[in-house]
C-alpha cells in the first residue's frame, strides 16, 4: 500500500457543491488544460454525430476535475481530444500553452484497460517510457523503480502482468503514465473493470498518489460517488450533443476518504447530481430511440 503523506490542498470548509465558476471558465489566465468552443463530430452511415458541442472549459495546475453524464455524451471523445487523439476538430485545445494535435510525452493517459505490454516485467512496463525518450537503462528502471514503490508493488517488480490481479495491473498502468513524469494526467474510467472493494481501494491509492505527484487530472468516470470523492471540480456533461451543463466545485476538505460517503450533507448533494445525470441519461435513450 502507498504510505500516507496527505497535504489539505485547500483549508477545511463545510460539506457542499457550487457553482464552480459564474464566468466562463476559458477566462482564467493561467489554467493549464485550455479547451475553447470545441466541437467534434463524426460521420455515420445514417449521417454525423456530434459528439462534442462547442465545449469551453478551463483546468488549473494541480487540479483534478472529473467528467460525469449520461452514456454517450461524449466525456471520452473529450478526453481523447485533449490527449491529441482526437482529429479533427473544430475550435481549440492547449495544454501548458502549446496547441494539442498529437499526443505529447508531457500528456499521460490511462485507459479503462491496463495495455500492459505482457513480454515485459512491471519494471520494464514502467521503464519503457522513459527508455523511448532517451533515457539512459540506468535512469529509466530508476525512475521505474521509484514508481514501483510508490504504488506499493515492491515484491512484484519482477513479475509479469498476467501474474497481477487486475487492480495491480491498473496501479502499473497508473505508474507508466506518471513514468514521464507528465504535467497532465487524463483517466478513463481506469477503474471501471475492477470489482467494487478493489475500486475503493484504487481510489484511496489515487487520492494519496496525488497529493504526492501534484499533476493535473481529468478523470472520466460513471461513478458520481468516485467523482466527489476524488475531484476539486465535478463537470456534468449533457446527452447528445455533448456539452458541458454545469461545472460544481467540491468544497471538500482534503485528505478525504470513503467516510465522507455517509455524511448528510454529501449525500443530499450526490441526490441533486444524479436528478442531472438522470434527467440527461433519459434524453439521451429518448434521443437514441428517436433515431433507431
Ligand atoms: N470513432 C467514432 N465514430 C463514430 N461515432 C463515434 C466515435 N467515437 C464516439 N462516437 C460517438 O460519439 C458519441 C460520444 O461518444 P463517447 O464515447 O465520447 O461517449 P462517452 O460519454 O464516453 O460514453 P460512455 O460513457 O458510454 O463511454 C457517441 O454517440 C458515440 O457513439
Amino acid at each position: 500500500m502507498v504510505a500516507m503523506m496527505h497535504t489539505p490542498l485547500r483549508p477545511t470548509s463545510p460539506l457542499r457543491l457550487v457553482d464552480a465558476q459564474p464566468e466562463p471558465s476559458s477566462t482564467a489566465p493561467e489554467a493549464i488544460i485550455r479547451v475553447e468552443n470545441l466541437s467534434i463530430v463524426f460521420d455515420v452511415p445514417r449521417g454525423e454525430v456530434i459528439a462534442v458541442d462547442r465545449v469551453s472549459l478551463a483546468v488549473m495546475p494541480g487540479e483534478f476535475v472529473s467528467l460525469v453524464g449520461p452514456s454517450g455524451c461524449g466525456k471520452s471523445t473529450l478526453l481523447n481530444a485533449m490527449a491529441g487523439l482526437e482529429r479533427p476538430f473544430e475550435g481549440e485545445i492547449t495544454v501548458a500553452g502549446k496547441p494539442m494535435l498529437a499526443p505529447r510525452p508531457d500528456i499521460g493517459m490511462v485507459f479503462q484497460q491496463p495495455h500492459l505490454f505482457p513480454w515485459k516485467s512491471v519494471r520494464r512496463n514502467i521503464a519503457h517510457g522513459p527508455r523511448a525518450l532517451g533515457k539512459s537503462k540506468t535512469e529509466a528502471l530508476r525512475i521505474a523503480d521509484d514508481l514501483i514503490d510508490m504504488i506499493g508493488l515492491t515484491k512484484f517488480a519482477s513479475a509479469y502482468p498476467h501474474t497481477l490481479s487486475g487492480g495491480m495491473q491498473q496501479r502499473v498502468a497508473i505508474a507508466r503514465a506518471l513514468a514521464n513524469q507528465p504535467r497532465v494526467l487524463l483517466m478513463d474510467e481506469p477503474f471501471g473493470a475492477l470489482d467494487a472493494q478493489t475500486r475503493a481501494v484504487m481510489q484511496d491509492n489515487l487520492l494519496e498518489l496525488r497529493d504526492r505527484i501534484n499533476a493535473t487530472i481529468v478523470f472520466v468516470t460513471h461513478d458520481i460517488d468516485e467523482a466527489i470523492l476524488l475531484s476539486d471540480r465535478v463537470l456534468i456533461m449533457s446527452a447528445g450533443p455533448g456539452r458541458i451543463l454545469r461545472d460544481l466545485s467540491v468544497a471538500l476538505p482534503r485528505p478525504r476518504s470513503s467516510a465522507i460517503l455517509t455524511d448528510p450533507a454529501y449525500l443530499a448533494l450526490k441526490r441533486d447530481c444524479l436528478d442531472l445525470i438522470r434527467t440527461e441519461g433519459r434524453k439521451a435513450f429518448e434521443q437514441m430511440e428517436a433515431v433507431t
